[in-house]
This record gives C-alpha cells, sequence and structure tokens, in this order.
C-alpha cells in the first residue's frame, strides 16, 4: 500500500482553517491528486463539511475535539480513508480548540502510523485576534501559543486587517515561541500546494496536554430556525451578544428575501454573510467559553418571532 500523505491544519476557533482547506483542494484537484478530509466540530453539526461539499471524501468527526475525547475516532478515520479510498493525500482539519502535537501523536499510532506520513503541520494563526489576546482568557492565550510552538508552517493569516507595524510586533513574538518554523503572511490563507513546509523530525515532541475543552468549559449549541428571520433583529441580537462566544457560523434566512441563504460566519465580532447556492437547514453552531445556552435559547426563540409572516 501506498504511503498516504497527512497534512494537519492547526489555529484557533475562526482564523481561517476552512479557507486554507478550500484552497488546497482546488489545488489538489488541479493536480489531479487524489485527497480526503478528517474534519472535527466541537457542535454537533458540521457546517465546514457542507461549505465542501462537492464530492469530497469526508470522515467527519463531531460533538468534541479530536485531541481531547475523540482520539480513537479520529485513528479509526485515518484507517477508513487509507484502506477504503487509498488517497495521495489527507488534510486534517482539527477543531480551532485542539492541540497540533496531540493529533500528531495519534498519527503515530501503530495502527495507521506505517501507511501514513506526516508532511506538515500547519497553524493558521489570526492576526487581528492574536495582537488581541488580553481580552482571552490566559488557557486559550495559552493555547495560541501552543498551536504556535508546534507548527512546521504558521500562516499569518487576516493580513488585510494589519498594518505594518502590526505585523512587526506579530512575527517578532511568533519568532520568538517557534524560530524554527516556516511563516508565511496570508489573506484568506492563500498558499500554493509547493509551497507547503515538509516536516523535519519524526519524532514527537514532548509538550503539555492542554485538553482546553475539559478544562475551559469551551462548549458548543446547536439551534434551528425553522422559518426565516428578521435581518435587523438579528443584528441587534448580534451586537449584544458577549465576547465570550467567540465563533458563531451557520446558514440563514431572512423574512424579506426568504428564497436566499447565506452562509453565515462570526469570529470574534465580526459577522459574514455570504450567499449560498443550496438551500441548507438554518442550522447555527455557536462556540463560546461559559456558554449560557439556557440564556441563548432564549433569545433565538425571541428571533423566531420577529420576522415578518410570509
Ligand atoms: N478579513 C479576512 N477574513 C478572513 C480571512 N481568512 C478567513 N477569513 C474569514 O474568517 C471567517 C472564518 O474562517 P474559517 O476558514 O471558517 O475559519 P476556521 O478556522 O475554519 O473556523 P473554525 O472551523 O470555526 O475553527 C470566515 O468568514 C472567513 O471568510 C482573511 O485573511 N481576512
Amino acid at each position: 500500500m501506498k504511503n498516504v500523505e497527512v497534512v494537519i491544519l492547526s489555529g484557533f476557533l475562526g482564523s481561517g482553517k476552512t479557507t486554507l482547506l478550500q484552497n488546497l483542494l482546488d489545488q489538489e484537484k488541479k493536480h489531479d491528486r487524489k485527497y480526503a478530509v478528517v474534519m472535527n466540530e466541537i457542535g454537533n453539526v458540521s457546517i465546514d463539511s457542507d461549505i465542501l461539499s462537492d464530492g469530497t471524501r469526508i470522515e467527519e468527526i463531531v460533538n468534541g475535539c479530536i485531541c481531547c475525547t475523540n482520539k480513537s475516532q479520529l485513528e479509526k478515520a485515518i484507517l477508513t480513508l487509507t484502506l477504503m479510498e487509498q488517497p495521495d493525500v489527507i488534510y486534517i482539519e482539527s477543531s480551532g480548540i485542539a492541540h497540533p502535537m496531540e493529533i500528531y501523536d495519534t498519527c503515530l499510532s501503530p495502527v495507521i502510523a506505517e501507511n501514513i506520513f506526516v508532511k506538515s503541520i500547519m497553524t493558521v494563526l489570526d492576526g487581528p485576534l492574536w495582537l488581541n489576546q488580553k481580552r482571552l482568557s490566559l488557557k486559550i492565550r495559552k493555547l495560541l501559543e501552543e498551536q504556535v510552538r508546534y507548527a512546521d508552517q504558521i500562516l499569518i493569516n487576516k493580513m488585510d486587517l494589519l498594518n505594518n507595524l502590526e505585523y512587526e510586533k506579530l512575527l517578532t513574538e511568533v519568532n520568538g515561541l517557534n524560530p524554527l518554523a516556516v511563516k508565511k503572511m496570508t489573506t484568506y490563507s492563500k498558499i500554493s500546494l509547493e509551497d507547503i513546509a515538509h516536516r523535519e523530525e519524526k519524532v514527537t515532541v514532548a509538550h503539555e496536554q492542554l485538553h482546553v475543552e475539559n478544562h475551559l468549559h469551551v462548549s458548543s449549541l446547536t439551534y434551528l430556525f425553522e422559518e426565516p428571520i428578521n435581518r435587523g433583529a438579528f443584528m441587534e441580537w448580534l451586537n449584544e451578544i458577549p465576547s465570550s462566544i467567540y465563533r458563531i457560523k451557520g446558514f440563514l434566512r431572512f423574512d424579506n428575501e426568504p428564497d436566499y441563504t447565506y452562509l453565515f460566519q462570526y469570529a470574534y465580532g465580526v459577522p459574514y454573510f455570504i450567499e449560498s447556492e443550496i438551500n441548507f437547514s438554518m442550522n447555527l453552531v455557536m462556540i463560546g467559553e461559559n456558554l449560557n445556552k439556557e440564556t441563548c435559547i432564549k433569545q433565538l426563540n425571541g428571533l423566531r418571532h420577529s420576522a415578518k409572516k410570509i
């Protein structure tokens, strides 16, 4: 059996991992290479796999972080893909709170290690978030550092939102943590396949075990809207949510244009709406620290009644 390349995509919630994955898969397609994806989500619904749904072979691991509770599922997913698909490459998109070394460790499991080799651990770093770390808890800040420290390659992403001075400051800090990794400035995680840095050492590095999910009370809530909602009321709600809600993603329809479906993305206060060609169910996944699910559900229930009846 051939030795399958594995590329681990790491990086905090909303940093640009799925954007990177989409870019890389587009290029793999052009190079006529066979690829497969393991996708891990903290929530119980995978919005990201809907975004990719163009026939890509995906093994989804939902409802928990692969580095904490689902290591055996990751092992099984890689084994299934290598045996059944025999791809040239498997991309593992880890959940935003995963420690890259935990995933790397799993890839060294005797059950799968002889059929794969880890080509690279790539960490996508959210530039603006890095510079605004003060508002994050200490444990999350520690995790951001670890994701940088153990990468072979670091994409300093969202460069469109940084000025030169901010970039210089960030680069100095990142170099201090991981001088050896290859660094690249990116906007929308744009990097060419040829530029993926190859991993040098093959041994596991000792690292701190950071099972953030367990210690930090990072949790998720999935909410389903059955009917289109009012956009104004939704935006008002969004302006009021606490900063401990780091990430929201999902699909939405609004009462003034009920035939249009939008992919909604929200990372650290910045909302994005992208028109979707497929009418996905209106699932909204929210991820945050100490998420008050009861309050969120109550507020989202309120939005149901905000829509004009169509
Ligand atoms: N302005 C700006 N936005 C970006 C950039 N890269 C990604 N985004 C946006 O940031 C949001 C999150 O990007 P994703 O690629 O979904 O991030 P992720 O790391 O996969 O998120 P999780 O899976 O939740 O951890 C999306 O709305 C992207 O379009 C960038 O370079 N600049």
